[in-house]
């Protein structure tokens, strides 16, 4: 049922994602989304990114706005409008910083649209609070995290518990959540250090004071998952956080593969289906950076397992070399391109995903009931495998070994953790606790479920306030 009766104009939302893949797709879902509560839709976007968007959100139903990317800025290559296709993720900082650049574009064009009703915009585009301000739009920041990473670093920094001691191996509890047992290792660079500083903390700041000026937190989660973290950040932190997601449960028009390749570990999965060969995923995101010695150590400990495989490695794969393809062929499937990763995970035959533990992939993971082999590599993921292995329990974990400085996984024990998700005991329990979990975040979104009551009341509130105050 739509919020609107036929004498009221439609709430019209204005979209504005972060240029890189992992923040750009929830958004595409979340239009869909807004679409079936009855709002008009206008997505902000660059030139690079358009074709992209374009193709995954057919139809003419949603506004889309390309605003220029800037130019010249020093270290990025000129077309480079994607975190994703950066030579280096070092870049990301100077990246981010850059889209400021877009403010006055973004401001100029806002004033030419019909009436906004807000603005949801991500929280890296921290500047986009200012542009609402002036203009006296309501601005929801998007918020890519769990609410469980975001209360576990929030109770950690404000407990001054980071600072406690010298090893950075050194557990401590936390102070609003005593069960829960954390290093400051469990934090990415800087926040790993007793005294973060520096440009990027200085970036993540900044995005926080922008969204404590915000109307609200638009979190991609619902609320049954994580019931005591969404209740903490609400009462610790402002502005309030509002459980709409999972966004990936929203269905986007079917589109046909544009390339014959685009099917092949489709095929391929298929053929295991007959086969009954159940399939571990294989992939850890659009932006990690595996080193050679790790990904040899990744094909052997997969190899040795002797589990069947599609492992999407987003590289070249010469680091592989031929023979291991050659070798692995009856029951691995390696693919450099990008694939349609919910559809995989949808596939029936998928009973197990190798993860980074980005949160999409999570939710991606949970909602297609695929028990998660958790690899965390960089920024929140180190909290979010913690979610999925000990608070939600959907999943296992691989054990990282310190080498020269660098965690890394070695093929005996990989080999052994994939056999246990996928042939043992534990990897049963996890199966079975996943299609739960499942279950509770298909009601969430359904009509009259937590996520959609709360989307509902939340944009029927910013409207009629809207109404009233102008
Ligand atoms: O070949 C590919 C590779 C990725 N994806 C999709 O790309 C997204 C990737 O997102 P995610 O799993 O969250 O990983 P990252 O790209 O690494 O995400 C970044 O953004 C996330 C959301 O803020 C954070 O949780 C992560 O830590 C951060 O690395 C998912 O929707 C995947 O389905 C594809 O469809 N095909």
């Amino acid at each position: 049922m739509s919020l609107l009766s036929s004498n009221n104009p439609k709430p019209h939302v204005v979209l504005f994602p972060f240029m890189s893949k992992g923040h750009t797709i929830p958004i595409l879902h979340l239009s869909r989304l807004l679409l079936d509560h009855g709002c008009e839709v206008t997505l902000f976007t660059t030139p690079v990114n358009r074709p992209y968007i374009v193709h995954s959100l057919p139809g003419d139903d949603i506004t889309i706005i390309d605003l220029p990317f800037p130019a010249d800025i020093p270290e990025i290559p000129t077309g480079i409008e994607s975190t994703d296709k950066l030579p280096s993720m070092s870049l990301f900082l100077p990246f981010a910083r850059a889209t400021k650049l877009m403010q006055p574009y973004f401001e100029k064009t806002l004033q030419t649209l019909p009436y906004v009703t807000c603005i949801v915009s991500d929280q890296f585009l921290h500047w986009t609070v200012e542009s609402a301000t002036k203009l006296g739009i309501p601005r929801l920041g998007f918020f890519g995290m769990s609410n469980y990473a975001n209360a576990l670093s929030r109770d950690a920094a404000v407990n001054g518990l980071l600072s406690l001691h010298e090893s950075a191996d050194e557990p401590f509890n936390l102070t609003s959540f005593p069960w829960i047992k954390l290093t400051r290792n469990d934090f990415d660079d800087p926040f790993n250090k007793r005294e973060p500083s520096g440009p990027l903390f200085d970036f993540v700041i900044e995005s926080v004071i922008a969204m404590s000026n915000s109307y609200g937190l638009l979190v991609n989660s619902f609320y049954e998952l994580e019931p005591l973290y969404v209740d903490y950040c609400n009462r610790e932190s402002k502005p309030k956080a509002f459980c709409v997601g999972p966004f990936c449960l929203t269905r986007l028009p079917i589109i046909e593969p544009v390339l014959h390749q685009e099917r092949r570990w489709i095929q391929w999965l298929d053929q295991k289906l007959a086969q009954g060969n159940p399939v571990l995923y294989v992939a850890f995101g659009s932006q990690a950076e595996i080193s050679s010695t790790q990904l040899t150590e990744i094909a052997r400990g997969l190899e040795e397992s002797n589990v069947t495989f599609l492992w999407v490695v987003r590289k070249s794969g010469t680091e592989l070399g031929y023979e291991f393809e050659d070798r692995i062929k009856e029951r691995g499937m390696v693919v450099k391109e990008w694939v349609d990763q919910k559809q995989i995970l949808e596939h029936k035959i998928v009973q197990g995903f190798l993860s980074h533990c980005g949160w999409n992939s999570v939710l991606e993971s949970l909602c297609a009931e695929v028990p998660i082999l958790a690899w965390p590599m960089m920024a929140e993921q180190l909290l979010n495998a913690k979610m999925v292995v000990e608070e939600i329990k959907i999943g296992l974990r691989v054990e990282a070994v310190n080498r020269s400085g660098n965690k890394f996984v070695e093929a005996e024990s990989l080999k052994n953790k994939v056999k246990e998700l996928m042939e043992g005991e534990k990897g049963d329990e996890v199966r079975k606790k996943v299609k739960d979990v499942a279950e509770a975040a298909r009601n969430s979104m359904k009509e009259g479920g937590s996520s959609w009551k709360t989307l509902n009341e939340l944009i029927k509130e910013i409207h009629l306030k809207n109404g009233t105050d102008s």
